[in-house]
C-alpha cells in the first residue's frame, strides 16, 4: 500500500498482487495492457496517476521505487483491464530502464510546460522506445502537465503539439492539479491506441501463421 496515495499496489516485477476489491474487474479477451509513465523527475508522473486512478490530487506522493497499479477503463464499451507503472526517475534515466522498456506495450512521455528541459528529454525517450521495441510502431502519447503554471510556462502548446506530430503520436496538455477531465482523457487516449495496436497485431498474427498472441 503506497501511503501517501492510500493505493494498494502490485509489485514492482509484476508478480503477486494485493489489490483492493473495487480494482478488481473481468479482464478483456485481449489480455492485460501495459502502460509505463515516463518523463524526467518532477513532472507530474505520480501525480497524474494518483488522479486518474482515484480521481484526487494529493500534491506530495512519497515514492522511492516505481509503483505499479491494476485497473480497468472502459473502451467503446468494453472493460479492458491494465496495469499502470508510474516510474521512478533514477540517475537521470527519466524512467526509462531496460525491463520497463520491455514491460511496456504503450508509453506516456510526460513533460511539464514549465520546463524546457523535461520536454527536451523526451526526444531521447522517444529514440530509446523505439531502438529497445524495434517492433516499428509502438502505441505512446506525448503529455505536457502543469498547465496550470501558465505564469512560469517555458514549453508553448504549439512546441507540445509539433513534437507529437514528429514522433506520430497524440498530444495533451494536462494539468493533474486543476483538470481531472483532460487527465482521464490522456490515459483513455492512450489506453484505446495499445488496445487497437495489440488488436491489429494479434489479427496479423492469426491471419499469417494462423497463431494467437497470448
Ligand atoms: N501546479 C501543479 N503542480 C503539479 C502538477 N502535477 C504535479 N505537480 C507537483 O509537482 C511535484 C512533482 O510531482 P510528482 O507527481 O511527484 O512528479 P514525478 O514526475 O512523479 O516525480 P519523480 O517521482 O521524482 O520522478 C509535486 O509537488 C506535485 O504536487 C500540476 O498539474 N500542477
Amino acid at each position: 500500500m503506497n501511503s501517501s496515495t492510500g493505493l494498494a499496489e502490485t509489485s514492482p516485477t509484476g508478480s503477486g498482487s494485493t489489490l483492493r476489491p473495487y480494482l478488481r474487474r473481468k479482464k478483456s479477451s485481449l489480455g492485460e495492457t501495459k502502460i509505463a509513465v515516463v518523463g524526467a523527475s518532477g513532472v507530474g508522473k505520480s501525480a497524474l496517476a494518483v488522479r486518474f486512478l482515484t480521481k484526487r490530487f494529493i500534491g506530495e506522493y512519497d515514492q522511492s521505487n516505481d509503483a505499479k497499479y491494476k485497473c480497468t477503463t472502459n473502451i467503446d464499451g468494453e472493460t479492458v483491464a491494465f496495469e499502470l507503472l508510474d516510474t521512478r526517475c533514477n540517475n537521470d534515466d527519466n524512467g526509462t530502464r531496460d525491463d520497463v522498456l520491455r514491460w511496456a506495450d504503450g508509453f506516456m512521455l510526460v513533460y511539464s510546460v514549465t520546463s524546457r528541459k523535461s520536454f527536451d528529454a523526451l526526444t531521447e525517450i522517444q529514440k530509446k522506445i523505439e531502438e529497445t521495441k524495434k517492433a516499428g510502431h509502438v502505441p505512446i502519447s506525448v503529455v505536457g502537465n502543469k498547465s496550470d503554471l501558465a505564469h512560469i510556462r517555458q514549453v508553448t502548446q504549439d512546441e507540445g503539439s509539433k513534437l507529437a506530430t514528429e514522433f506520430g503520436c497524440s498530444f495533451q496538455e494536462v494539468s493533474a492539479s486543476e483538470d481531472v477531465v483532460a487527465v482521464t482523457e490522456a490515459f483513455h487516449v492512450l489506453c484505446k491506441e495499445v488496445v487497437e495496436f495489440k488488436r491489429r497485431s494479434r489479427t496479423f498474427l492469426d491471419r499469417v501463421f494462423g497463431l494467437k498472441k497470448s
